[in-house]
């Protein structure tokens, strides 16, 4: 499978470290707000920083999940279907969105939206990877694990056509595996 890898562009040493880092800087900062948040991931990519994540904050979180898709493909998106909704209600509550990556803006801007008109106290949004060249719309994560080039890449969640989320580090996908 490591093939289809043109070459790596951020390893698994380098995610842990940033994750603890990441994981720190936000207990920190919620502590000194006393508020706890409510950890919501967004299903599937967001599953292995997380799980890196969470060991790394030291506060008394619950996390949820959630799933979304665009309603007409990733290039048009203007509003988001729920394909899994959060189990618990978020009225009131500080929530701590996890992403894998921040592309456009458009999943994070729609999301956003949906937990404030749910009645989310603030939302505040932690992502493992950022494409800043990418963006379409206004939008930045408070916590980013590491900017990224306008490139293609899978690993640590990230896929292709559902493929390569295993990979213990993120990659440039070789161009021929998608052409
Ligand atoms: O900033 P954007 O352009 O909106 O792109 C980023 C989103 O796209 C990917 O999700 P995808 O819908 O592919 O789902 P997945 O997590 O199951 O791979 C990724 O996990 C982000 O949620
Ligand atoms: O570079 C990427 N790789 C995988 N999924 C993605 N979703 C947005 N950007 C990417």
């Amino acid at each position: 499978m490591r093939d289809v890898i043109d070459r790596i562009l951020v390893s698994e040493e380098e995610i842990v470290k940033r994750s603890s880092e990441l994981g720190k800087q936000i207990s920190d900062d919620y502590r000194k707000t006393n508020e706890t948040p409510l950890v919501v991931a967004l299903l599937k990519g967001s599953v292995p920083f997380l799980a890196e994540l969470i060991k790394h904050i030291d506060l008394d979180i619950q996390f949820d999940f959630m799933d979304v898709s665009s309603y007409q493909g990733t290039e048009s998106i203007g509003d988001i279907r729920i394909d899994k909704d959060l189990d618990c209600s978020v009225k009131g509550l500080s929530i701590l969105l996890v992403e894998d990556i921040v592309d456009t803006g458009r999943t994070l801007k729609e999301v956003t939206k949906l937990l404030m008109n749910k009645g989310a106290k603030d939302v505040k949004v932690v992502s493992l990877l950022d494409k800043p060249d990418r963006r379409v719309v206004e939008i930045e994560a408070d916590y980013v694990g590491f900017e990224i080039p306008n490139e293609f890449v899978v690993g640590f969640g990230l896929d292709y056509d559902q493929k390569y989320r295993n990979l213990p580090y993120i990659g440039v996908l070789k161009p021929e595996v998608y052409k």
